[in-house]
């Protein structure tokens, strides 16, 4: 078995944003086009103790407990379709269990559908006393929002357009998940699609992620590897008290492809691992629409409006068929 290169992603510094604004604006489009992963350092206001604690106090509640919140797709009598627990499944190359939700929109409003299981409102566990585990997650998913929201203003200002041209789009009813997942390693003999180059076993497959923007607090932990542009993979050196970041699909689209959502996978390093990520999107109704810059720059073709939900539905759960979104229903819109 040969060990990909380590590789030390280039570092976006956020106190260094705030007095060197457009020095980093143009550094975040220049890791955006050209390597599409970056360290986020000086996140203030996000608490790894804590969400370390987090995922130890869920992942380590006998499955009788973290069956209450599982999905409906696994445990019929639950009415969550989307949100909550989801188990390990034998068989799929992809090894990890998760807690999932997101900032519930209020019940009094009325702009969206009951039907429109995106905005599910989110599934708790019972709590027992010895760790806030909701207040705590909540105030996190906000921590985790803003930071999102400054880095596409940088982005924007790297770019050259108004400052809030993305972050506006996240201002009602993002559809954001966070989630805090734990891979158990593999027993036995894992499925022949986890089997990958060089005797290496994957917990998560390649994959580039389909929603806006991604944070991602992969603690103390080895295991993620991202794809270079000359197609080799090289693992991401670990940067404790930093976040790694990277956009998706959905904001490399709009974009031409300008800004890279770049393909990464999860190796199986032999013992339980945590991590937690926190997936920007925007509202089921955004524009996000291709040829985007277009609307700023008049140049090149016109962009395209098209609407952020039927766009990623289809990619979760007709392309890509992830193993925990294939069976989700259809939504008419
Ligand atoms: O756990 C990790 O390090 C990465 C997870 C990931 O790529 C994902 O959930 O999309
Ligand atoms: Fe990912």
């Amino acid at each position: 078995m040969s060990a990909a290169d380590v590789f030390e992603l280039p570092v976006i510094d956020l106190d260094e944003a705030k007095s060197n604004r457009k020095e980093v604006a143009a550094k975040i489009v220049d890791v955006l086009e050209n390597v599409g992963f970056a360290y986020i350092d000086n996140v203030h206001g996000i608490d790894y103790k804590g969400l370390w604690d987090c995922c130890q106090w869920f992942f380590s509640k006998p499955f009788e407990f973290k069956e209450r919140s599982m999905r409906k797709q696994w445990k019929p009598e639950n009415n969550n379709v989307y949100r909550g627990y989801f188990p390990v499944i034998e068989g799929e190359p992809s090894r990890k269990e998760c807690f999932e939700f997101a900032r519930d929109v209020p019940s009094d409003d009325k702009s969206v559908s009951p039907d429109n299981w995106f905005y599910e409102k989110s599934t708790w566990p019972e709590e027992d006393g010895t760790f806030p585990f909701k207040d705590f997650l909540q105030g996190q998913y906000e921590v985790m929002h803003d930071t999102c929201i400054e880095l596409l203003k940088l982005c924007s200002i790297g770019l050259g357009i108004p400052e809030n041209a993305f972050a506006d789009k996240f201002v009602d009813k993002p559809c954001s998940t966070f989630r805090i997942l734990h891979y158990p390693p593999w027993e036995g003999a894992p499925p022949s699609n986890a089997h990958i180059e060089d005797g290496k076993v994957v917990t998560t497959p390649e994959h580039t992620d389909s929603d806006f923007m991604t944070l991602l607090t992969p603690f103390q932990f080895r295991g993620l590897e991202v794809m270079q542009a000359d197609g080799k993979w090289v693992e991401v050196a670990v940067r404790p008290g930093s976040l790694v970041m990277n956009i998706g699909d959905t904001f490399s689209r709009m974009l031409g492809g300008k800004f890279k959502a770049t393909r990464h996978r999860v190796i199986d390093i032999g013992v339980d691992r945590y991590s937690v990520p926190f997936f920007l999107s925007p509202a089921f109704d955004t524009d996000i629409g291709v040829n985007f810059l277009s609307l700023f720059t008049g140049e090149g073709p016109p962009h395209v409006p098209e609407k952020y939900g039927p766009w990623v539905l289809n990619t979760i759960k007709h392309e890509k068929k992830y193993f925990e979104y294939k069976v989700l229903p259809d939504i008419d819109y």
